[in-house]
């Protein structure tokens, strides 16, 4: 780390883990953790160019002093800022269905280098099925004893593979031998202490983005294409300690930004970085942010470098009409917006990480989802905004196991607070909600599986939050229930809404509570597990394939059917 650096410039403060963006006043180093933290990120050395407004930002740690200073300041004319920028075009991320063996890798190089105008940085997750096989091969060094990890199953799948594509590939297997050695030993510290946390899950499972994306450099430049492998967790993706679900840090854009522009600057080679993995500000120890988290590495990337455009290339021609495994007849949606493609996410559309619109939408660049299988597709192309005057329904997307609670209130109507109440213990006891609808003394919601499902002692944390609410309300737990979420132009909701009754109605389903959100793009229906299918299939065929015309749908809802729909129930 450099010692005392001179700055010229503003101070600014230190609010925590990210560095803030907006910062004007200087703070101390609170702890040796702290300590340990700006030492990485000075490690980092924040340095960076923002291609829209040209500013060149420099954020180093002044041990001396004890603070951390910026340095911002207007570099149009500066060299850096107008040669570095346009390095590099677009991202590319590959997913785990794309890269699975060694055919797909050979067919995933020749896509990238079909595209000789583009400079792209590739992103690639581990190959095939490979992270839930390390996961497993995790639960089973549990309880299997030391002496028998060598013959862990899954631990056999990942050597197999990976050696067989090297193999194949026509690679020196020292690529990944030693990462193949590391993960038996860790297999075995599993084993040992009888015990996998969180914190150990996110190494374990980060063997499969270091390995696939070391195969895959190689190759590259086995075939002449010059490329460089990076761990993300060493090149700046900082985040939030919250193993197997960490958040993205601010200080990682201009990190990662630094790196991968004085590489190429140093000597141009085609960057080919892990998806999925980051670096706890507080323990330094690697993270991963969330199941299919690749996706946001690719649009925090294309965020920090200021791309043209973000590729995220899959299994399926874009993003569908739904999930193509309820509904084989599923359509490619050609255009989204970034607020319709983050609620199709967040409501369980497998497709797209819930998180990874974020980045691209503050950015203000396109994404693009494309099939590694069909290139020639045209694919889905998520913007800003698009021309809505002609959409009605774009999506439906189904959310299964989730649970519902029915919150009436104890106390008399005209109670102020309670909403507030309930709230707060959701809040203390740190559980998330997703569908909420309300009266003044009652409220129905719906409890994020994807925080809830993860952790063990689901059973005991749901009698706790009905122990809880029940000190001020009657509760009524129901488990088993589906979300079906209806993305589409809400402009036209009491049309979408009509035609989505009938169809319920018609298929005898009774929907428990709806809601709408207040971005407008998304209703929600709540109904039960064992009918959701069904029901996505019917409102798939009457939205997608139905021979009665909108205009008899729209004469019909003019005349006035509209259901009324407060709660639902
Ligand atoms: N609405 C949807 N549109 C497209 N794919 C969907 C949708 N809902 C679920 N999927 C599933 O998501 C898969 C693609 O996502 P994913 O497996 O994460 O790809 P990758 O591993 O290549 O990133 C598809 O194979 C499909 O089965
Ligand atoms: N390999 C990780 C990260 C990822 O993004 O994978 P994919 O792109 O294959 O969904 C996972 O399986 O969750």
């Amino acid at each position: 780390m450099a010692a005392a650096f001179h700055l010229c410039g503003v101070k600014t403060p230190y609010y925590g883990p990210a560095f803030s963006k907006r910062s004007s006043h200087c703070g101390p180093l609170r702890s040796p953790r702290l300590n340990f933290a700006l030492s990485m990120n000075s490690e980092f050395g924040l340095c960076t160019t923002v291609k829209e407004s040209c500013k060149r930002r420099v954020l180093r740690v002044n041990c001396e002093g004890g603070g951390v200073d910026v340095l911002e300041r207007d570099e149009t004319e500066n060299q850096i800022c107008d040669g570095v920028t346009s390095q590099f075009t677009c991202v590319m991320k590959f997913g785990g269905s794309s890269v699975a063996s060694a055919e797909r890798m050979r067919e995933v190089a020749d896509l990238i280098l079909s595209f000789p105008d583009e400079r792209p940085v590739i992103v690639l997750s581990a190959m095939g099925k490979t992270t839930n096989k390390l996961l497993l091969a995790g639960e089973n060094a549990v309880s299997c004893g030391v002496t028998n990890v060598s013959n862990i199953e899954e631990l056999s799948f990942v050597r197999e593979l990976h050696l067989r594509t090297v193999d194949d590939l026509g690679i020196d297997r020292s690529v990944v031998s030693a990462h193949l050695e590391e993960l038996e030993q860790l297999l075995k510290g599993i084993a040992m202490m009888k015990e996998l946390t969180l914190r150990t899950k996110d190494y374990l499972v980060s063997f499969g983005e270091c390995m696939s994306t070391r195969i895959f450099a190689a190759y590259l430049n086995k075939i002449g294409a010059k490329a460089r492998q990076y761990d993300a967790f060493d090149i700046g993706f900082i985040t939030t300690d919250d193993f197997t679900n960490a958040e993205i840090l601010e200080a990682t854009y201009p990190a990662v930004a630094k790196r991968l522009q004085s590489d190429w600057i140093s000597e141009p080679a085609i960057p080919v970085v892990t998806g999925f993995l980051g670096k706890s500000w507080r323990s330094c120890a690697v993270t991963t942010l969330g199941r299919g988290g690749s996706d946001l590495t690719a649009t925090t990337i294309g965020k920090a470098l200021g791309l043209r455009e973000i590729q995220v290339w899959k299994d399926v021609d874009g993003v569908l009409s739904c999930d193509p495994n309820i509904y084989p007849r599923a359509e490619p949606v050609p255009y989204l917006t970034f607020e319709e493609a983050s609620e199709l996410a967040y409501f369980g559309a497998q497709v797209l990480h819930p998180q990874s619109m974020r980045p691209a939408r503050e950015g203000d660049i396109p994404v693009r989802v494309k099939n590694s299988y069909n290139p020639n597709a045209p694919g889905t192309l998520i913007t800003k905004a698009r021309d809505m005057s002609k959409a009605l329904l774009t999506s439906i997307v189904l959310k299964q196991n989730v649970t519902m609670l029915d919150i009436v209130s104890t106390r008399m109507l005209g109670q102020y607070g309670f909403l507030a109440k309930v709230f707060s213990i959701f809040e203390e006891l740190g559980i998330s909600v997703d569908v909420v609808a309300t009266s003044e003394v009652s409220i129905s919601l719906t409890l994020d599986p994807s925080k809830l499902w993860s952790r063990e002692l689901i059973q005991q944390e749901l009698d706790h939050v009905v122990e809880e609410l029940e000190k001020i309300a009657v509760v009524n737990l129901l488990q088993h229930r589906s979300i079906i979420s209806l993305i589409g132009n809400f402009q036209r909701s009491s049309l979408i809404l009509e035609k989505a009754f009938h169809v319920l109605h018609t298929n005898g389903v009774n929907v428990q509570m709806i809601s709408q959100g207040a971005s407008k793009v998304n209703i929600s229906l709540i109904v039960n597990d064992d009918e959701s299918e069904q029901c996505v299939r019917a409102l798939h065929s009457a939205f997608f394939e139905s021979d009665l015309s909108e205009l008899e749908w729209e004469c019909r809802s003019e005349n006035g059917s509209v259901p009324k729909l407060l709660n639902g129930q």
